[in-house]
C-alpha cells in the first residue's frame, strides 16, 4: 500500500484524474479490450470528474472503450432524485464523456430483487474481467462504499443497513434532514473491490483523519473497512494535509517521499 500526501483537495483531484488518464493511455482499451474501470460518488471525487472531463475535452483521453462499475447506490430512492448515484453520475460525469450508456454500470436500487441485482452486478464485473482499477472514497467512520464497520473484509455486492455516523455525514445531501437519508444501499462488497487489480482511495479533510490513521497505523480491522487495503498488493491512498492530522509524524515524513511519476 503506498499513501501520497497532497497539499489539498484541488491537487487530489488533478493527481487522481492524471492518474486515471495514465492508466487508461498505458492500457491503450479497444472494442475487444476493453478497461474495467470502478467509480465512487460523493464530495471527494468532484474535481476529479471534472479535470477528466477537462482532458476529455482536450483529446487527451477517451472513454469509448471504458467499462464502469459503481460502488454503490441508495434502495428506494428514484433513479432521477438528485441525490441518487445515477443522478449524480449521469450529471457530474458520464453526459459530458463519451462513454457508451450501456457500458456505464450503477446498481439498481429500485430492482424489484434486490438479491438478484446483486448477483447480476458481480456477474456484469466478471463477465468484464475484473475491474482494472477501482476509485474508492471513505467515510468519517472508515467505510469503502457502503461497507460499515463490521462489515464483513470478504463481503460481497449486496444490500446493507447505513449506520447512524454515515447517514449523519450524507444528511448534507438531504437538506440536513437525517430521517429524508435513505436508510439502505446496495454497495460492493470489499471483497469486490479487494479483487481489482488497482485501487485507488481519495481521502480529503480532517473529518476523515481518524479514519486515515486507523487504515494505515493500525491492524486490518473490519470496524474500519477500509484498512482491508493494507493487504491488496496494488493500492494507493491518495490524500490531502488536512486528512493526515492524525497520522504520526514519522508515517507522514516516510511517505511524504513521492516515487510515482505521472503524466
Ligand atoms: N457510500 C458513499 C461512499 O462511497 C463515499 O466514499 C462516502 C464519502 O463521501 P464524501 O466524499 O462526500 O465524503 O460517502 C458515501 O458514504
Amino acid at each position: 500500500m503506498r499513501l501520497i500526501i497532497l497539499d489539498d483537495t484541488a491537487a487530489v483531484a488533478d493527481w487522481a484524474a492524471r492518474f486515471v488518464l495514465q492508466r487508461v493511455t498505458e492500457f491503450a482499451p479497444t472494442a475487444e479490450r476493453r478497461f474495467v474501470l470502478g467509480l465512487p460518488t460523493g464530495g471527494t471525487p468532484l474535481g476529479m470528474y471534472k479535470r477528466l472531463i477537462q482532458f476529455y475535452k482536450e483529446g487527451r483521453i477517451s472513454f469509448k472503450y471504458v467499462t464502469t462499475f459503481n460502488m454503490d447506490e441508495y434502495v428506494g430512492l428514484p433513479r432521477d432524485h438528485p441525490e441518487s448515484y445515477h443522478y449524480y453520475m449521469w450529471n457530474e460525469f458520464f453526459k459530458h464523456i463519451d462513454i457508451e450508456p450501456s457500458q456505464a454500470h450503477v446498481l439498481d436500487g429500485n430492482a424489484p430483487n434486490l438479491v438478484d441485482e446483486c448477483t447480476r452486478f458481480e456477474k456484469l464485473i466478471k463477465e468484464a474481467g475484473g475491474v482494472n482499477l477501482f476509485i474508492g472514497g471513505i467515510g468519517p467512520d472508515g467505510h469503502i462504499a457502503f461497507n460499515e464497520p463490521g462489515s464483513s473484509l470478504v463481503s460481497r455486492t449486496r444490500a446493507k443497513t447505513l449506520a447512524y455516523d454515515t447517514l449523519e455525514a450524507n444528511k448534507r445531501f438531504f437538506g440536513n434532514d437525517i430521517s429524508k437519508v435513505p436508510r439502505q444501499a446496495l454497495t460492493v462488497g470489499v471483497g469486490t473491490v479487494m479483487d481489482a487489480k488497482e485501487v485507488m482511495i481519495l481521502i480529503t479533510g480532517s473529518h476523515k483523519a481518524l479514519a486515515l490513521a486507523k487504515a494505515v497505523e493500525e491492524g486490518v480491522n473490519h470496524m474500519w473497512t477500509v484498512s482491508a487495503f493494507q493487504q491488496h498488493p496494488q493500492a494507493l491512498f491518495v490524500c490531502d494535509e488536512d486528512a493526515t492530522l492524525e497520522l504520526r509524524v514519522k508515517t507522514v515524513k516516510y511517505f511524504k517521499v513521492r516515487d510515482v511519476i505521472l503524466i
